[in-house]
């Protein structure tokens, strides 16, 4: 039996040595390897917090202590230490473990947002809510990334955080240089500058190798080294905001940051723990991927860490390419991301045009109101961006880039269900919000060829600003138009006017389908694509006086969504024809596969087709009970 299949809480580690410690970290690397490469997931920041969250589970008692994980990505190794390890065979898949933190798994979880830059706020509203309880012997700890904590809300947390000397929060911050690629902006090279010189290092290797020969001289000495740094450490950005800062700490050695905590833990105030960490450190492949240190990685071969599959381009891959076109066309188009250049397929306009493209770090809410500064400026700014995180930047949308009519054009990635990522990470929202955005103009592009060409529209835009939607994955094959009616795409028509289905984006396949099988059925059915879903044109307005019920389908919410709006059009219109939209249900979704989880939502051929087919019955015999018009 390992020493890593005894544990089944962090009390299990809490007696161990120094010598069993480094065994365990090496035992919990190998398990992360071998299962996160076959699952596919965040390999990269979990192998950067193996010894410190070893060493958080030993000075703090979880789960009267709130240890905190800032967006959640890095919390493999707590999962393992919390009894979880059994779990991840099913990592990320319908029904297993969570790629992050989840209060349904376990008590020793807190945050399920994976939205980054939200600890310190949880961490100082849990402090003050304990003080008021009279639970003071509780600790709260808060771990935070470097590229986290270029986020504006953790500025805010922090704000208040050291306003109160006497809140017990202690701030774990993860160090390791980077968010996907190396963190952006003067807070990393401040971080940079705190660590320790290389002949530092060189020495502390050095005289760490040596003592390993006597454990117990070695453990007394860090504890020595760790006070002498507090003593002698930097006073910096955190100490002059009246945190307590120790560090720098190598974040690997399970000693040294246990004496840091420790020390932390009996400060009685805000205190800030500085780790310094790799990404995917004891992974040669994680550590010379140049590109993100393996920050996510797909389904792989376990043996040689080689992805598995190539689904061929993707929606990101078909932007980018045609980003970069555009780019030579046109110098005044720059682009803008939130610490997610590679991600949002941004990464070839960087190369070409390196002086054109600004990552503002994890920081939406800038990067939005930044770009309606460059579009003042006569640039015409591309914010590309996950669909989920815009939430983070609507203020900024509304007020500061629409209620300014500035060009400004957010391109949306993972828009729609992406699915592993869990709840928060779906970009369902995205329709409703930009909805309600006066003079906003947006897209759903259902192929490349048509994504191309709204990108080539939008960036032609003058009066204000647009958005551009599409899904997480593979583009797929074009889908042609059959015809043409007063500028809007017929993808699919059979005789009768029957149902007219307005699809949205991506879903197009999936109309079709469904469509077909309507037909077979001897009802007429028109599939429509509107390409531009905002504002409604006015030619989809007549073409639906022509039929008898008309339908929508998008990957998004259905409160709110598309199909909300062209009901409301069609009513001020004065169009009789009864609306049924289908969409994603009001609710939170569980992580899982998107094709997996579009079905739980009612939105595969089939049962798209059978709703139809339903609502049709139920309109010709009306005392039959109307179909439950929200989607399953
Ligand atoms: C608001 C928000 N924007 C973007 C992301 C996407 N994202 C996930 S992890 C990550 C990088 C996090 O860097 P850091 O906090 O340093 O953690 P590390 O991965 O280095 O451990 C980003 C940008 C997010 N989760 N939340
Ligand atoms: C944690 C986080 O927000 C990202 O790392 C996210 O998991 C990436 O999602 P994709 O894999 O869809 O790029
Ligand atoms: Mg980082």
């Amino acid at each position: 039996m390992t020493l890593l299949e005894t544990i089944e809480g962090p009390a299990d580690i809490k007696q161990l040595n120094a010598g069993q410690l480094a065994d365990l970290a090496g035992e919990i690397r190998h398990f992360l390897i071998d299962k996160v490469l076959r699952t596919g997931g965040h390999l990269g920041p979990n192998l950067g917090t193996v010894e410190l969250t070893i060493a958080l589970h030993r000075v703090f008692d979880s789960p009267r202590d709130r240890i905190l994980w800032d967006t959640g990505h890095q919390a493999y190794v707590h999962k393992i230490l919390t009894g979880r390890r059994e779990g991840f065979d099913r990592l990320r898949q319908k029904g297993g473990l969570s790629g992050y933190p989840s209060r349904a798994e376990s008590e020793h979880d807190t945050i399920e947002n994976s939205h980054a830059s939200t600890v310190l706020s949880y961490a100082d509203g849990l402090a003050k809510g304990f003080r008021l309880r009279g639970e003071t012997d509780r600790a709260v700890v808060a771990v935070i990334g470097d590229g986290a904590l270029t986020g504006g809300m953790a500025w805010e947390a922090l704000n208040n955080i050291s306003g109160a000397p006497d809140r017990p929060v202690v701030i774990v911050v993860n160090d390791n240089g980077r968010s996907y690629a190396p963190t952006t902006g003067g807070l990393a090279t401040y971080l940079a500058g705190l660590r320790t010189s290389p002949d530092y290092e060189r020495f502390l290797e050095w005289s760490k190798h040596q003592l390993r020969q006597t454990p117990k001289l070695y453990e007394a000495l860090h504890a020595v080294k760790a006070g002498l740094k507090d003593m002698l450490a930097p006073q910096g950005l955190f100490a002059d905001l009246g945190l307590k800062y120790l560090g720098p700490v190598d974040g690997h050695d399970i000693a040294a940051v246990e004496a840091a905590l420790r020390q932390a833990a009996g400060f009685g105030g805000p205190v800030v723990v500085h780790c310094l960490t790799r990404k995917g450190h004891g992974y040669r492949r994680a550590e010379d991927d140049e590109r993100d240190h393996h920050h996510a990685v797909g389904v792989s071969d376990p043996a040689t860490g080689e992805p598995l599959g190539s689904p061929g381009p993707s929606w990101t891959s078909v932007f980018g390419a045609e980003l970069v076109e555009i780019g030579r066309e046109r110098p005044e188009v720059v682009a803008v991301t939130a610490a997610m250049l590679q991600p949002t397929g941004l990464a070839a306009y960087a190369e070409e045009f390196p002086d054109r493209v600004f990552d503002v770090g994890i920081a939406e809410q800038h990067a939005v109101t930044s770009a309606a500064g460059l579009a003042m400026a006569g640039m015409v700014p591309v914010v590309a961006v996950y669909s989920t995180f815009l939430n983070r930047g609507f203020d900024q949308l509304l007020m500061d880039v629409a209620m300014h009519s500035c060009p400004v054009v957010f391109v949306l990635d993972r828009a729609g269900v992406t699915g592993d990522d869990g709840a928060s990470h779906n970009g369902m929202w995205d329709l409703p919000v930009l909805g309600i955005v006066p003079g906003l103009r947006v897209a759903a592009p259902r192929d490349g060829a048509s994504l191309r060409g709204a990108l080539r529209e939008a960036v032609a835009i003058t009066e204000g600003p647009s958005a551009i939607r599409f899904p997480k994955g593979p583009v797929g094959p074009d889908i042609p138009a059959v015809d043409q009616h007063d500028g809007i795409d017929v993808l699919h028509r059979s005789p009768g006017d029957d149902v007219l289905l307005v699809s949205v984006g991506a879903m197009a396949a999936t109309a079709c389908a469904a469509a077909r099988r309507l037909t077979e059925e001897g009802l007429g059915v028109t599939v429509v694509d509107p390409a531009w879903i905002k504002p409604v044109s006015p030619s989809l307005i007549k073409l639906a006086e022509q039929y008898r019920l008309v339908v929508t389908v998008e990957d998004g919410l259905r409160v709110g969504g598309y199909g909300s709006l062209l009901a409301q059009e069609l009513r001020d219109a004065g169009v009789p024809a009864p609306v049924s939209g289908f969409g994603i249900p009001q609710r939170f979704l569980d992580h899982g596969k998107r094709a997996d989880i579009l079905a739980e939502c009612g939105l595969s051929p089939e049962d798209l087709a059978r709703s139809i087919r339903l609502r049709i019955a139920a309109d010709r015999a009306p005392g039959v009970r109307r179909v439950e018009e929200e989607s399953r």
